[in-house]
């Protein structure tokens, strides 16, 4: 609905005058993007502000006159904000809202609250909501925290490097980022905060990230030993950030501070490193396009409430580390996938209940209505339920889904809910200043006032009846409406029998109104005791949701264990369903999948599986194969199963080991960087420098294409250096598909790299590829016929094949002419990679194999002669080149370091 009214006189305040100087005033002194100011029944926009939430919301704008000014102006009713509010702050505005309060000599306004992208309680989203704060010392340690004020979640982490904060941010995927005083004064790094979340930020006073000021402000929220409990060190950057987050959620106003009822500090190193890159490559909760469906989540997600869905999502993007971690939540989805019948039950008492957690905020924060309290009820009543469901199923019973439901303190839970099924109605009305919320015997007062309503409306109920035989009338009514009040109806043809005593006060078409001095009597009766019940039982109950948020943290933990109970049964449910098996979890270093699969292709295709061994002796396979085989699906396949492993799932394999990792890092694809105006190969090169930098030997990397967006020598030469480095240095398993033949050559002289390559048929003519993945490399890529399938036009295909033949052949091809011309007279030397003049067929000297160890000596002038001619007559400049390649040291250089020098040599070779 879209109001526009012209002029505030409609809006019930008479004096208005200056109305736009106080609205600008207030507006000067917040810092929020918008302001909305009550004008009576009215929150107002005035000015810019007016214009921008006309745009934003497509209200109308009408015009204020002031001092001879006229503003634009926009208002909604004071009934209609919240959707309104919620409207702005998911665009990402921050909107401040001055209410407007009686004074003895008229009116005053002031900002009550701050409504922000990070501190919407409104929220109807699924999804987690973070504020986070984030704050860098001048030791570079960066502090972490991210508040999620709907559901009281408070994580704190600190990092070192600028590149685990990143990965923190991207995790949490905060809605709003306060950015501390460093960080925002860095123009690179508010770059990054924007580039990598789709956050507000916001630039929160300095002063709350001072040490001394975010420590005491934790020590306010969480009592003096909190911090010394947890191990936080006062002062430290993690303090700085969280006592920032809270300092800010306790300025918007809302009270929403008091649901942060616990912190939780955090390792980033308990986790399994994910950077943002490869959370978007492995497609974990939306695909490389931006959507949803076909992510790991929404394949894997059969949970029934969104405290589930939430907790599922957090897990995948959060694999653990610690086997005995991993062990204890296989144990609880091995026990959920035997107990079906269990399961179906436990998922079906589940679907009935509420988001535990978000309520248990509302409730602290106290804008929890008796609905809301209700939705607590009906949810409590399910705890029983599901904790008999456990205990009496055997293989639930002794496993560690028991221990979760045991965790929910079921002495208090059980308490609160016999306590709301006592005190509240079963269907309230919406508002609580109208009354009708308790329950007879919950407060003697109420329980007089009701029966003193119930005498007066029994008197009332009995007067229609009692009138009519009274005075022998048919047409009598007796009722209320919001004009007259109680009254008499008598119809038109019987109003002369109305007696004495009753006083007409309407006529209507077909009948006539009265009253009597009784009836208004007990009419003024009932409105008073329904006044006196109103206020009574607006203070019975936030006298009650208070005495609930003391027990706030309760109900989060216990919304807690159901998320859990949900996220575990439907991974026991995927597992089951699709046939998946259980891993073996050692802390050791090996991976085996026998038979694994991609748990997302296999929902759409025919999968072919393929094993995956790494062991001492193999620890980097290059993956070969032609074009559409498989090569990309089988690297994602084998990240994904280790993934999914190491948050305790069950996997798409026949069976596995799986040696845990300390992080994933992929390179695979560079989709949506070019937006951002990094070229694909320069974006190539700094997700390589950063897996080059940051991996570890317990970690798993996936290298799909390095290097094919260069030149194709320079791009060898990288995957060639990249390669080494990984194997003599960082150590880490990987897996490297290349279309590269030469780096199979690797294979004979680094002991860990071993070839491996998807199988494809070629049979006159036609390709069939078997997804197989087998032992040894292959040289063949069969991209002409992939081509051919993607319906490049069959003269191009053709030639495309007979280039090729003839490149397989001679190793050189005659550049054809348009046909106009004579044959251009020039030849493709694969050797060098170079057109030589015409002529030199002699001179081709490539070697057929491309031995790439030959071509790193390789002379790469397009008029040099024969390789005998070059030994007979060395060039001792060429000479120098070629010893400055040999002793390029690799190991200490960067990626983007060695493709400098090359091209450097290149250049003296010109
Ligand atoms: N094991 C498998 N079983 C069934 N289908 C598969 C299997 N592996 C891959 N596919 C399907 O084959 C197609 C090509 O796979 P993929 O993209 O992994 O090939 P690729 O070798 O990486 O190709 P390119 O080298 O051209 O990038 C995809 O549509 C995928 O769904």
């Amino acid at each position: 609905m879209y109001v526009t009214i012209d002029g505030p006189a409609n809006r019930g305040v008479g004096a208005v005058t200056g109305i736009v100087d106080e609205f600008l005033s207030l507006k000067a002194d917040t810092e929020a993007d918008l302001l909305a100011m009550q004008v009576g029944d009215f929150y107002e926009f005035f000015d810019e502000d007016a214009e921008t939430v006309a745009d934003e919301l497509d209200l109308q704008v009408s015009t204020k006159s002031s001092h001879g000014s006229s503003y634009p102006m926009a208002g909604v009713p004071v009934s209609e904000l919240t959707p309104y509010l919620k409207a702005l702050v998911e665009r990402g505005y921050r909107v401040a809202v001055a209410d407007q309060h009686e004074t003895d000599d008229g009116h005053e306004r002031e900002v009550t609250r701050v409504v922000t992208p990070g501190t919407l309680l409104e929220t109807t989203d699924a999804s987690a909501q973070y504020l986070a704060a984030v704050v860098r010392d001048d030791e570079s340690a960066w502090g972490l925290a991210f508040v999620d004020v709907t559901t009281g979640r408070f994580h704190v982490t600190q990092v070192a490097a600028s590149a685990d904060a990143y990965t923190e941010l991207y995790r949490f995927d905060p809605v709003e980022v306060l950015p501390g005083p460093s960080v925002r004064d860095e123009d690179e790094a508010v770059a990054t905060l924007r580039s990598r979340t789709d956050a507000t930020v916001t630039p929160h006073e300095a002063n709350a990230f001072a040490p001394g000021a975010a420590t005491h402000r934790l020590k306010e929220q969480f009592g003096e030993e909190a911090l010394h409990s947890l191990g936080i060190e006062p002062g430290s950057p993690a303090v700085r950030a969280a006592g920032a987050a809270l300092d800010y959620v306790a300025e918007t106003g809302l009270g929403v501070a008091r649901s942060v009822t616990r912190l939780q500090p955090y390792r980033a190193d308990d986790h399994v490193e994910l950077d943002a890159t490869t959370q978007r490559n492995l497609e974990l909760t939306e695909t490389m396009q931006g959507d949803r469906s076909g992510s790991l989540f929404a394949t894997l997600d059969h949970t029934v409430t969104s405290a589930g869905g939430r907790l599922l999502r957090e897990w995948l993007q959060r694999p653990r580390r610690s086997v005995e971690e991993i062990e204890s939540r296989q144990e609880a989805v091995a026990a959920f996938t035997q107990a079906a019948l269990a399961r179906d039950a436990i998922s079906d008492t589940l679907s009935n209940t509420y988001d535990l957690e978000r309520l248990a905020s509302k409730i602290a924060h106290g804008s929890a209505d008796a609905h809301d309290l209700l939705a607590v009820r009906d949810t409590l009543e399910a705890i029983p339920t599901l904790a008999d469901a456990v205990e009496s199923t055997p293989g639930l019973a002794d496993s560690p889904v028991a221990d979760i439901v045991n965790r929910a303190d079921r002495e208090t839970l059980g308490e609160v809910r016999e306590e709301l099924a006592d005190a509240i109605v079963a269907d309230p009305p919406k508002t609580l200043t109208q009354g009708g919320l308790f329950q007879r015997g919950y407060d003697d007062d109420l329980d007089d006032l009701i029966a003193g309503y119930e005498e007066a409306m029994e008197w009332i109920e009995a007067l229609e009846p009692g009138e009519k035989s009274r005075l022998g009338v048919t047409h009598l009514q007796v009722d209320r409406n919001k004009t007259d009040g109680y009254y008499i109806q008598i119809g038109k043809s019987e109003a002369e029998k109305a007696p004495e005593e009753y006083r007409e006060i309407k006529t209507l078409k077909n009948s006539k109104r009265f009253t009597t001095d009784e009836l208004d009597e007990r009419e003024r009766r009932i409105l008073r005791i329904e006044d006196e019940r109103a206020d009574l039982e607006y203070d019975l109950f936030e006298e009650f949701r208070d005495r609930l948020a003391d027990v706030a943290d309760v109900l989060q933990a216990a919304g807690r264990t159901l998320a859990e109970l949900d996220a575990l049964a439907s991974l026991g449910l995927h597992a089951v369903e699709n046939d998946w098996t259980r891993p073996t979890v050692t802390g050791g270093d090996g991976l085996d999948v026998e038979a694994g699969r991609h748990p997302v292709v296999e929902q759409t295709t025919e999968f072919v599986p393929n094993d995956a061994r790494f062991e001492s002796g193999r620890r980097f396979l290059i993956v070969t194969g032609p074009n559409m085989s498989g090569k990309s699906t089988f690297l994602r396949q084998t990240a994904l199963i280790v993934l999914l492993a190491q948050i305790g799932s069950y996997v798409p394999a026949r069976s596995a080991r799986i040696g845990t990792v300390d992080g994933i890092f992929t390179r695979v694809g560079a989709l949506d960087e070019l937006a951002q105006g990094r070229s694909t190969f320069m974006v190539e090169m700094q997700e390589l420098s950063n897996i080059l930098h940051s991996a570890s030997e317990d970690s798993l990397v996936i290298l799909d294409e390095v290097g094919r967006g260069t030149a194709t020598y320079d791009g060898i030469s990288i995957a060639w250096a990249a390669t080494e480095y990984l194997h003599n240095e960082v150590r880490a398993k990987t897996l490297f598909a290349t279309h590269y033949h030469e780096l199979t050559r690797l294979a004979d002289h680094l002991d860990d790299v071993a070839n491996v390559h998807i199988a494809a048929d070629e049979r006159d003519g036609d390709v069939t590829f078997l997804r197989t993945v087998r032992e040894g490399p292959t040289d063949r890529s069969y991209g002409i016929h992939v081509a051919d399938l993607a319906g490049v036009p069959d003269p191009v295909v053709d030639r495309a094949s007979n280039v090729l033949d003839t490149l397989r052949a001679d190793n050189a091809i005659e550049a054809k002419g348009s046909g106009r011309t004579e044959p251009v007279q020039a030849v493709f030397d694969l050797g060098s990679g170079e057109f030589t003049a015409n002529g030199a067929g002699d001179d081709r000297g490539a070697d057929s194999d491309r031995d790439p160890d030959r071509e790193a000596d390789s002379d790469r002038d397009p008029d040099r002669g024969a390789d005998s001619d070059r030994e007979a007559n060395p060039d001792p400049d060429r000479e120098a080149i070629v010893e400055d390649l040999a002793d390029l040291p690799l190991n200490e250089l960067t990626p983007i370091e060695v493709l400098s020098r090359v091209q450097d040599m290149q250049e003296r070779l010109q």
